[in-house]
């Protein structure tokens, strides 16, 4: 028998590797072991204090970036450009929800993905499936296909990179808040934007009215950025959860915030079991087959304390199907003790393959379950906390619709995701100026 933070050794478990050198494995995670934390448990604590803020109304979460991040993604520029989509669309949603919006990149550690098949096939080879930076190659070859535990160490490593730039561009003087408007009223300057120019004007006039009140910019060059990943792949999430020296309890110190993702967030399965050990506040995606039962099961085990803060559900059902799937959820935790915080995910629910082949979504889908998820919580009483979605800061075409009407035919121009498709960053800004239309309604 198998204690604590190692129990879920002894448990079912999903989407792992199929490692074809074990000991090479133990080798990489105890290497991973010896490594510095990428964040400080402080931090962590910080971070649950936020979140407990939205779950109560107080604040608003954003979580974007990458489906999945590659090693060769983690250049300055990519990582500046995503850093600049989310602080540009936190600007315009501070300013719709009148509240702090918390901000956190899928970034610094999403490099392993679940798949629904464990291999691929195209023109009669079969190979493994692509499984993430951090565990093989997308090269559609059986050397790069191969599972290979190098790469743990690798995607440490690539964490740890980005983290730090992340890190200096929200500290460093990038996020100040009258740059990040500037660029925002460029994206509004266009005439296929004309329709937020309104929302615009009123954010420029707000800044203008702080600077004749003497508000003082310099102290709001710096901004609190989090990172969050899905924590999937156990042979890196273990050696990075390590015991606090403050406090004596573990913290995952691979990022702020870790997720479980709709495939592995069985109750009797590792993940949970893993996961409901360390102080990290934890998320759990919940797709439209989740049953109540489920998710009560799911506070239980996850939040027994009922600790504000620490529990966030996820839920990714699909504009079809979040108006009548999300209310009797959100019925049953308010006739709970529970208080965990509600953020939408409008992506997982709503993709689809093109006749010629490409994983895409709908940007008026993505819209459309927005507004459902507000629609739900208006009707239940609830609060909506937060928006969960992949993005990039680039030029991609990989969903379809927005100002600039991506059709089926432009997905070829600049489709780069490895895994799932992602709204390219006017694609980005345009939805955080839908969902600020949103809150400010709520607020009227
Ligand atoms: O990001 C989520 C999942 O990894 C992804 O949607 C799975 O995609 P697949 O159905 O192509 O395996
Ligand atoms: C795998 C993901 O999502 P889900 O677990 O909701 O399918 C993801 O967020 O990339
Ligand atoms: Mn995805």
């Amino acid at each position: 028998m198998i204690a604590g933070l190692d129990y879920w050794r002894e448990l079912p478990i999903k989407q792992q590797p199929n490692w074809p050198d074990k000991d090479a494995v133990a080798r990489a995670s105890a290497t991973i072991s010896t490594l510095p934390p990428l964040v400080f448990a402080g931090e962590v604590d910080v971070l649950r204090d936020r979140l407990a803020a939205a779950a109560s109304g107080h604040a608003f979460l954003l979580q974007g970036g990458d489906c999945a991040e590659t090693f060769a993604g983690a250049t300055a520029d990519q990582i500046r450009d995503r850093v600049r989509t989310l602080l540009q669309m936190a600007v315009v949603l501070t300013y719709g929800a009148s509240m702090p919006v918390v901000k956190m990149g899928r970034m610094a550690g999403q490099f392993a993905k679940p798949r629904s098949s464990d291999d691929e096939t195209r023109d009669g080879v079969t190979l493994p499936a692509y499984r993430g930076d951090i565990v093989n190659g997308y090269d559609f070859t059986p050397e790069s296909r191969t599972a290979n535990p190098e790469r743990l160490v690798q995607g440490y490593h690539t964490a740890a990179s980005t983290l730090n730039l992340v890190r200096a561009f929200t500290q460093g003087g990038f996020a100040d808040l009258r740059e990040v408007h500037r660029w925002n009223q460029g994206f509004a300057a266009n005439p296929a934007n004309a329709r937020y120019e309104k929302l615009a004007k009123d954010i420029d006039r707000a800044i203008r009215f702080m600077e004749s009140a003497g508000a003082d910019f310099d102290s709001l060059r710096g901004v609190e950025f989090y990172t969050g990943h899905e924590g999937l792949l156990m042979d890196y999430e273990r050696p990075m959860t390590r015991i606090d020296s403050r406090t004596g309890t573990p913290y995952n110190t691979s990022s702020h915030f870790i997720w479980i993702g709709e495939r592995t967030r069985e109750i009797d399965g590792a993940h949970v079991d893993f996961l409901s050990r360390v102080r990290n506040p934890i998320g759990v995606k919940l797709g439209p087959t989740t049953s109540v039962d489920d998710m009560l099961r799911l506070v239980d085990k996850l939040d027994p304390n009922r600790e504000p803060g620490r529990l966030t559900f996820i839920t990714r059902m699909g504009a079809g199907k979040i108006r009548d799937a999300l209310p009797p959820l959100l019925e049953a935790i308010k006739a709970s003790d529970a208080t965990p915080l509600w953020v939408t995910d409008p992506m997982h629910g709503n993709g689809f393959s093109t006749p010629n082949g490409y994983k895409t979504r709908r940007f008026d889908d993505v819209v459309d379950e927005v507004k459902g998820f507000f629609e739900a919580h208006r009707q239940v009483g609830t609060f909506p906390g937060g928006i969960h979605v992949e993005l990039t800061g680039d030029d991609v075409t990989e969903c379809l619709g927005g100002a600039e009407h991506i059709d089926e035919a432009d997905l070829a121009t600049r489709y780069e995701s490895l895994c799932d498709p992602r709204l390219n960053h006017k694609q980005s800004l345009e939805l955080a100026f839908l969902v600020a239309e949103e809150l400010a309604a709520r607020n009227a």
